[in-house]
């Protein structure tokens, strides 16, 4: 069968809004992210610099997704029920989030903030 071009971008671009609307933390890593490169290009940061930036960024909003589509597959398949196994599953896929998103903390401490004071004494 003959796949049509331009299909699974259309999906991908669906289920990153999905998690947009319905996920309160993609919403505040989304605000993250526009206040970093407010503040990257206000520091004038170099290309080094963005590519940390931009690696931050797609390493939360990527593990946020997996998160979102974890928790849909995990609701979807024990519905109300209590379980061990999904809570296992929920939180270690929220752990990732977490894990990533420290380390966008280590990017803002050690190109941002730099770069901020750089300019600001310049
Ligand atoms: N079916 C379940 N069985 C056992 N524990 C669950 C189950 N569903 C959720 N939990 C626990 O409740 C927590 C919150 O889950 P819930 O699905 O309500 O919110 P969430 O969508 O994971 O949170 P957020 O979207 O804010 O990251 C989970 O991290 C897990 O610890």
């Amino acid at each position: 069968m003959k796949k049509k071009k331009g299909i699974g971008l259309r999906y991908a671009a669906w289920g990153w809004w999905h998690a947009l609307r319905h996920e309160r933390n993609m919403r505040i890593h989304a605000g993250a992210a526009a206040a970093a490169v407010a503040v990257g290009a206000y520091a004038r940061l170099d290309r080094d610099e963005w590519l940390w930036v931009a690696l931050s960024i797609a390493v939360v909003w990527s593990a946020e997704c997996v998160n979102t589509a974890m928790e849909r597959v995990v609701d979807l398949v024990v519905g109300t029920e209590r379980e061990p196994l999904a809570k296992a599953a929920k939180d270690t896929a929220a752990a990732a989030v977490l894990i990533l998103a420290a380390f966008s903390l280590v990017v803002a401490g050690t190109v941002l903030v730099p770069a901020v004071f750089a300019r600001l004494v310049e």
